[in-house]
């Protein structure tokens, strides 16, 4: 492949003034990036026309504001009251989604949710009862039709959580060395020193000396003795037991997988029919409806039926999302999805959590058969180290984006909000990096379920994400920009902007190294300024030129003979850079060349070349 740009400097100026509409000729920067393809040059008078309609759209949007806003679009009152305050630039892009909970399940404090910004609420299953979950759904729905709000709900299903509980109503705290018993045993109240798990199984794999690991390092014991189904362990990290506390078990540094075969979707409560919903605002026929969902859905998924029953709720009740929790591949998601469409109820969208190993390592097809994700960082810091959290969430932020499928970043954003007023810093860093990933979505969890400062922590999110899309704006024009124009006359500007399109082509393409031919090293410097992440190899015929550059970041300087014959000059170096065993077979190199003109070759001759060696 091969593209150039010929031509006299005449020309070339003419038409880099038509093709950048953006190019501030004072201060000599260009507004848009340039992109390979736009270096050829051709007329722009058509462009130039282009522009102004786009201009004159905006402003008809601004002349008759009022008749838009009247409600012909369909404006919630939040978003009509933004635009108004802030205009088009001033509007959130990042959705902020809030646990419903204790601390603000009345109407007046859902309002002031919605009134600040909220734009989802979730309502876990795993908590309180279906009949509160009923009530706050209604007060939502009644607030969006009565009050012009537009917010979602998004119902989390319980799906198959490895929890433990010491049966006490608070935390308890595991003192160094004390000694606990864990058993899968079910029984009421508390007993000194014993944790409960929720799951059949739970210690079968495990071995003396494993560790186990209380909310991804709350407390941390080592297993002492397998007595029956029961572990006896010794605390060797001291911490909190919260109840319905998360639990991990570790060996040799690493995760202990498939003690225990669970199923995506929740068993518990299987063939009880506690299910049943009384409440005077269902009918009968509804609520056999949910029976008769529940009970078709787990003949065809296997006895799941607390989360069947609370999707067949979700499906009832008419919600907008269903987050799936504990998701292990693709097929989970579909299953629910085809279930969906059976009950006409395919508008329903189905979120996938990324809480797991095993979710992580199907990731893409998760993400592909899903209409969306829950970064789920409580669960998923159960599972790996802590310190993978930051690269595993900017994994699944880049995959969400590139498959084109929202994402939530979810848990612990402003967690010392539970109890205090102010977030920490590292906490509004932490959402600031979310917002500069470019997720779409915020999540607060206990800061707004339970805590006492839900709708501050929520106006913390909202101000911080308002002001790094500010800031992200700024940082991709920049980026667009690449860097601050240098050359100063024309040509030098126009070997720039290649080098710089030069660098984004070959780290897009993954080239195997960037060949640059410089009398004067310019050029290589442009390219290393960019730092690529191939090397370049620059190669001149001035030594001097190749001394300096030994300076420059990821540039090799080699000192070649090079003619007037650019084209000849490439075939050589190739080939001897392969005699050398620089480059084999099946390698690709982008090459980039600049001739200064001279008497014998008056025009400019600049191209990139991406070669394959063969
Ligand atoms: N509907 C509810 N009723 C009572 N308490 C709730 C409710 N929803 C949430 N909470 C409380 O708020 C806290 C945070 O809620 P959230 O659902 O985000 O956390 P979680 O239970 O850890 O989530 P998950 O179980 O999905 O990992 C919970 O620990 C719980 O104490
Ligand atoms: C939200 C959730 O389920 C988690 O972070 O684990």
């Amino acid at each position: 492949m091969a593209m150039a740009v010929m031509g006299d400097l005449s020309v070339i100026s003419s038409q880099v003034i038509g093709k950048n509409p953006g190019f501030d000729f004072k201060n000599g920067v260009f507004g848009s990036s340039v992109s390979p393809p736009r270096v050829h040059l051709s007329g722009g008078r058509k462009l130039k026309l282009k522009v102004k309609i786009g201009v004159q759209a905006v402003m008809q949007v601004g002349l008759e504001e009022s008749k838009v806003l009247e409600g012909s679009l369909g404006f919630d009152v939040v978003s009509e009251r933004e635009l108004r305050e802030k205009g088009f630039l001033g509007m959130r892009k990042t959705k902020l989604v809030c646990t419903i909970g204790p601390a603000c399940c009345s109407l007046e404090d859902l309002e002031e949710l919605a009134l600040g910004g909220m734009n989802v609420a979730r309502l876990n299953m795993c908590h309180n009862s279906r009949e509160w979950h009923m009530d706050v759904i209604r007060k939502i729905k009644k607030l969006n039709e009565e009050k012009g709000f537009c917010v979602s709900v998004m119902i989390d299903t319980e799906g198959c959580q490895r929890v433990v509980d010491h049966g006490a109503p608070s935390s308890l705290k595991a003192e160094d060395g004390s000694i606990w018993f864990f058993t899968p045993e079910n029984f009421e109240g508390s007993r000194p020193f014993t944790v409960q798990a929720n799951f059949e199984g739970f210690s079968e794999g495990i071995k003396v000396g494993d560790g186990l690991v209380i909310d991804g390092g709350m407390a941390t014991f080592e297993v002492v003795e397998k007595i029956g189904t029961d572990l006896r362990c010794k605390c060797t990290d001291p911490g909190l037991l919260l109840p319905r506390a998360k639990l991990s078990f570790w060996r040799d540094g690493k995760l202990v997988e498939e003690n225990y075969e669970l199923p995506t979707l929740s068993a518990k409560y299987r063939l009880t029919w506690g299910i049943r919903i009384h409440h005077p605002a269902y009918s009968k026929d509804q609520e056999s409806s949910f029976l008769r969902a529940s009970c078709l859905a787990s003949m065809m998924s296997g006895d799941h039926l607390k989360d069947w029953a609370d999707i067949g709720f979700g499906v009832s009740e008419g919600v907008d999302f269903i987050a799936m929790s504990f998701v292990k591949d693709a097929d989970a998601v579909k299953h629910l999805k085809n279930y969906l469409s059976t009950k006409s109820s395919k508008s329903i969208k189905v979120l996938a959590k990324i809480e797991s190993l095993e979710s992580l390592q199907k990731l893409e097809e998760i993400v592909e058969a899903s209409d969306g994700i829950m970064v789920a960082r409580g669960d998923l810091g159960v599972e790996i180290p802590l310190e993978h959290i930051p690269t595993v969430q900017e994994k699944i932020t880049t995959v969400c984006r590139q498959l084109n499928k929202p994402v939530i970043i979810a848990s612990q954003l402003l967690e010392s909000m539970i109890e205090y007023p102010t977030p920490t810093r590292a906490e509004v860093a932490d959402v600031s990096e979310a917002v500069r990933q470019y997720a779409d979505a915020l999540m607060l969890s206990g800061e707004s379920a339970i805590g006492s400062f839900g709708q501050k922590a929520l106006s913390v999110l909202r101000m911080t994400s308002s002001r790094m899309e500010i800031w992200g704006r700024e940082e991709s024009r920049q980026r667009c920009l690449h860097h601050r124009q240098l050359g100063t006359s024309l040509a030098d500007q126009i070997a720039e902007q290649i080098c710089n399109c030069a660098v984004e082509m070959a780290n897009n393409l993954g080239v195997d190294a960037i060949f640059v031919y410089t009398k004067h090293g310019q050029m290589a410097s442009y390219l290393s300024r960019n730092r690529p992440n191939p090397p370049i190899f620059a190669f001149t015929n001035e030594n001097s030129t190749r001394m300096a550059l030994n300076l420059q970041w990821g540039v090799t300087p080699l000192l070649v003979d090079l003619s007037d014959d650019m084209e000849a000059n490439i075939k050589e170096t190739i080939d001897l850079a392969k005699a050398k065993g620089m480059v084999k077979q099946g390698d690709s190199v982008l090459v980039v060349s600049d001739v200064i003109p001279t008497r014998a070759t008056p025009t400019v001759y600049q191209s990139i070349q991406v070669k394959t060696i063969d």
